[in-house]
């Protein structure tokens, strides 16, 4: 699977970690920043994100901010992206399950690293199950 991974200065912490599991499980990840820890805003991010996950077909998203709220309201604006914010495997597992979401979007400041290892390996080896869910997730679209 190919990511895409953009945090802002409250995810950035965490990022390097995020790319080195994802790698370590045979993914290839691209990095659109931040580069440094400069306080910016995230919108500006998940924008940059949601357009290349748009473009390139059949890849996903990670997006980290402080809370994991801003990143997944702004990733949400753009018409086929489904970002979903996640706590745990189990959130992380249905959200790929049940909303066919490919963006993944959690907070630095909320959960730990152990806790994002599990949502990794939750997301991964799920697909989505279709069936009752696929008119569903079609009704999202406006
Ligand atoms: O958008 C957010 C909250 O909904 C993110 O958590 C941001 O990272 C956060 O708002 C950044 O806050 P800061 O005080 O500017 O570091």
């Amino acid at each position: 699977m190919k990511f895409f991974i953009a945090t802002d200065h409250a995810g950035i912490a965490i990022k390097q970690d995020v790319i080195e599991m994802l790698q370590g499980m045979g993914h290839e990840v691209i990095d659109l920043g931040p580069f440094n820890t400069e306080r910016v805003d995230y919108p500006d991010f998940a924008h940059a994100l949601s357009l290349e996950v748009l473009k390139n077909s059949g890849t996903q998203g990670i997006l980290i901010c402080g809370s994991g709220i801003g990143m997944s309201l702004a990733a949400n604006k753009h018409v086929g992206i489904r970002a979903a914010l996640c706590h745990d495997a189990y959130t992380a597992e249905m959200a790929r399950a049940h909303n066919d979401a490919n963006v993944l979007c959690f907070g630095q400041r909320v959960v730990g690293l152990g806790v994002i290892e599990s949502m990794l390996n939750a997301w991964c080896a799920t697909s989505f199950e279709g069936g009752r869910h696929a008119m569903r997730v079609e009704k999202l679209e406006l």
